[in-house]
């Protein structure tokens, strides 16, 4: 596990965004396309804008394909649907290709749009192991990730890529790679800032006892790429080293 603190959030965002380029350029050297998961949430915005200007003759982005660790069950048109915030911020900005773009279809029923994703994602790696290049991560401040809540069924699945899971503390559906998904991939990154997450951040990283039904973001080991946590000094000031 590697852990990047930084004073400022454009200071995380900027190296970041170099890490992401240096990955999705030796992927596509390697592979000539890079696999990228992006998280939803607030905090990636600024850095998809970021990739999408600043970086955005950095990386071929012809040879990118972009997927969605999680989605709410809200319609695509939703403000809270996580792939039209990735639509504004990166994908319309980049002129990413509609078969570039993998986006969960919330239009069917939860369970359904968890089991046509795998069938989308799986006919993309060609019947290959879901390898993805690299999976961006969130964390609430109740250390779930993507949509892994604290003592939600999706926890225990050891089976299947993706899953509909009800989060009853939002009374709402989701749907959600597993963690098992995400350990397959070759680099993990979680990006985390602000006080509010910083005792989430300790009990995750530092908890001497693992709990992963109460800190799911525990579930998180990649097999082969490792974990890199890029936190501001607010997300990291309850560490303890
Ligand atoms: O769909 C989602 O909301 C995300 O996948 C979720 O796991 C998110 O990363 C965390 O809730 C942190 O969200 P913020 O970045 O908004 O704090």
């Amino acid at each position: 596990m590697n852990l990047l603190i930084y004073k400022t959030q454009p200071e995380l965002l900027e190296d970041l965004a170099e890490y992401i380029i240096k990955i999705a350029n030796k992927a596509i050297d390697e592979q000539d396309c890079f696999n990228f998961v992006l998280t939803g949430g607030n905090s990636p915005k600024a850095l998809y804008e970021m990739l999408a200007t600043t970086y955005k003759d950095k990386i071929d982005w012809t040879k990118v394909y972009f997927f969605f660790g999680d989605e709410r069950n809200v319609m695509p048109s939703h403000e809270s649907y996580n792939g039209l915030m990735a639509k504004k911020a990166i994908l319309d900005p980049l002129n990413i290709a509609e078969d570039h773009i993998f986006y969960i279809d919330t239009t069917l029923a939860p369970e359904k749009a968890a089991i046509e994703y795998t069938k989308a994602i799986t006919k993309h790696f060609g019947g290959a192991d879901l390898v993805f290049d690299l999976i961006l991560l969130g964390m609430g401040d109740d250390a779930h990730t993507a949509s892994l809540f604290p003592g939600t069924t999706i926890l225990n699945n050891k089976n299947v890529e993706l899953d509909s899971v009800f989060v009853e503390k939002l009374s709402t559906w989701r749907i959600s790679f597993t963690a098992p998904l995400i350990n397959k991939a070759k680099n993990v990154a979680f990006l985390v800032f602000g006080e509010s997450k910083a005792q989430a951040v300790k009990q995750v990283i530092e908890s001497p006892k693992k709990n992963t039904q109460l800190y799911p973001a525990q579930l998180i080991n990649p097999i082969d790429g490792g974990v890199t946590w890029f936190l501001d000094d607010a997300a990291a000031s309850l560490l303890d080293n």
